[in-house]
């Protein structure tokens, strides 16, 4: 596996007639660690989403390793590309258990794996919707662990330890560093972004390098 740059060109996204990404410009060498912070409400899960297809681009392109994805093959390559850890579970989704959710991220022997050193190997058979905050979180990133070993070059993940305590905050800040990926990480624990290589700050919805 070898990782690869990630740029915004431009990027517009809007909710309806509000501009909440306002022409962000950015590129994440390969194998670079930046973190994302900003205040909330700026814009930074949503300028992920687009990178993933989950929010559309109103104006402005992502690329990864230079690559646009422009139509559904090329998008269903980028979330293979791209490993994704969100922050919540979507509003509505369809009931999973949480094994079902680890088995589906790309190396499910991997995502056990994964899932086992961050203690929550134990509840697969449990709906995702009646675990807590933290037990979610590491669900989500054992999962897309899973991906990076299925061979996902890039990895965003949303607020990874929001929810986690304080030793769970340094076991992932750990991991996540440790990752020979290019990644990006949305933050406000110093913990991770301080073993990030650089920092980005999103303000109503405008990118600056800090
Ligand atoms: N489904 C939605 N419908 C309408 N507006 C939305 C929706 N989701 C987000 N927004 C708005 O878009 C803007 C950007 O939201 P976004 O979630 O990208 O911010 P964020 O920087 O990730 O925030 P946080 O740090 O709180 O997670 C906010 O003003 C938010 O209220």
């Amino acid at each position: 596996m070898t990782a690869t740059t990630v740029s915004f060109a431009s990027v517009t996204c809007r909710f309806g007639r509000r501009t909440v990404v306002d022409e962000v410009d950015l590129t994440v060498a390969a194998g670079e660690h930046l973190a994302l912070t900003g205040a909330n409400g700026s814009g930074k899960t949503t300028l992920l989403r687009a990178a993933l297809g989950l929010h559309p681009i109103a104006s402005g392109v992502v690329a990864v390793g230079g690559v646009p994805a422009d139509g559904p093959g090329a998008l269903a390559r980028r979330r293979r590309e791209v490993a994704w850890m969100p922050q919540r579970l979507a509003p509505g989704r369809f009931p999973l258990l949480a094994g079902e959710l680890l088995d589906s991220g790309g190396d499910p022997v991997a995502a056990r794996d994964a899932a086992g050193r961050l203690d929550v190997g134990s509840l697969r058979d449990r709906p995702l919707d009646t675990l807590s905050g933290g037990q979610l979180q590491r669900v989500f990133l054992a999962r897309a662990l899973g991906a990076v070993a299925a061979g996902a070059r890039v990895l965003f993940a949303d607020e990874p330890t929001a929810a986690l305590d304080f030793a769970g905050q340094e076991q992932v800040a750990a991991l996540l560093a440790a990752l020979p990926v290019t990644m990006v990480v949305i933050s406000h624990d110093r913990t991770t972004t301080r073993a990030c290589d650089r920092v980005a700050e999103m303000a109503a919805g405008r990118l600056r390098l800090v």
